[in-house]
């Protein structure tokens, strides 16, 4: 195992890149902690897989370092990098049976049988494949497959880290819970430093500790999911986590105060407000709002509900915005008040968080 460093990596498939958007990642520095369950969660194009094949010796990063416990490996070839990779599709070899499919990583370094054996086992039983192992891959259903394919990543004890890129695609809703809650299991079991790549958010957070958001080439917050949903560094990420996402409203800043459509609201930036340039926002959470007697005016426009909650439409002026209101809560018929949480609203310049 192995702390990973991305020393001011950059990244373009450009010969000569010249403008921002050339860059598939612009400047990058990130630590993976020897033993830490991360996610890598951003949208399509955002920069994960080249950002993984970077970290893997895949791809060799237009600018910067990759270093493995201090030392520098950004010219090894992927095979001296040690790094487990579990892809989308699972990669098996069908005429095998599933106990020499997960015997392969290790027979494959010359491993002794005896400890082959004794690893296939333990893995087997990990992933609960054991009552299958003598059978034929080929015979296994989509969801088979992809348990040895999760069960070879897992399966050598030398690896730096593992990297799992969208590992859930072809797994059967119903399954995806289970498969989710053992790869957490998994990771507390043998501590090796995992990466999950998705774009999914709920997977991101029922696995990792710690996620690394992306959007459009750029890490935007580094960060435990609680501190992701309760103060998200850019309004990307307010977004694009949590259901639904974070309110994020004009705002106007007067005598040192915040306004939502006129009205003052108090934010979690304490003291006076100083004058902001660029484009100010308020972001505050649908959950973090409720009806009361005072605050910004608003209307009623739509309810809608989703099991413990419902979600309330309402326009403050001609701002829409979204509150969730536990099941069974009045709800006003038309005109009402809103109150945000200080604690939990917050004011961002130009998408980044105002500290
Ligand atoms: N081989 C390549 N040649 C040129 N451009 C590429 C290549 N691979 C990726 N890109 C571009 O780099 C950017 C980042 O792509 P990347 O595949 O890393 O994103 P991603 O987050 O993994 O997306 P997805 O979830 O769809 O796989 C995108 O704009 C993409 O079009």
């Amino acid at each position: 195992m192995a702390k990973i460093v991305l020393d001011t990596l950059r990244h373009s498939y450009m010969p000569n890149p010249v403008q921002d958007s050339d860059w598939a990642l612009k400047q990058l520095d990130l630590q993976w902690d020897d033993g830490g369950a991360y996610a890598l969660l951003g949208p399509s194009g955002c920069g994960k897989t080249t950002l993984l094949s970077i970290i893997s010796g895949l791809l060799r990063p237009t600018h910067g370092r990759v270093l493995f416990d201090g030392t520098d490996v950004t010219d090894l070839p992927p095979d001296r990098r040690h790094i487990a990779q579990v892809f989308q599709f699972p990669v098996v070899y069908d005429t095998m049976t599933v106990y020499d499919n997960l015997a392969f990583p290790l027979r494959n370094r010359g491993v002794d049988e005896a400890h082959v054996d004794a690893r296939v086992r333990e893995i087997a039983e990990m992933i609960d494949l054991t009552h299958m192992l003598e059978r034929r891959a080929a015979g296994l259903t989509a969801d088979g497959k992809q348990k040895i394919s999760l069960g070879r990543g897992l399966v050598r004890s030398d690896v730096n880290a593992i990297m799992f890129d969208e590992p859930l695609t072809v797994i059967d809703p119903h399954l995806k819970w289970q498969l989710r809650s053992k790869l957490k299991e998994l990771h507390q079991r043998v501590r090796t430093t995992m990466i999950y790549v998705t774009h999914d958010q709920t997977e991101a957070l029922t696995f990792a500790d710690k996620v690394v958001v992306m959007n459009e080439g750029q890490v935007v917050q580094i960060g435990t999911p609680v501190e992701l949903f309760e103060r998200p560094q850019h309004t990307f990420v307010g977004h694009f986590i949590g259901s639904p996402g974070m309110n994020v409203l004009p705002c106007e800043i007067r005598e040192g105060r915040a306004h939502v459509a006129g009205t003052a609201v108090d934010t979690a930036t304490t003291g006076e407000i100083g004058a902001l340039t660029g484009e100010v926002r308020i972001g505050v959470r649908p959950e973090f709002i409720r009806f009361a007697d005072k605050g910004v005016p608003a209307r009623v426009v739509k309810v809608s509900d989703a099991g413990r909650f419902q979600v309330v439409e309402v326009r403050a002026g001609d701002l829409p915005l979204k509150l969730l209101v536990p099941e069974g809560m009045e709800i006003p018929s038309q005109e009402a008040r809103l109150a945000f949480d200080p604690t939990r609203t917050q004011i961002y310049r130009d998408g980044w968080i105002v500290a």
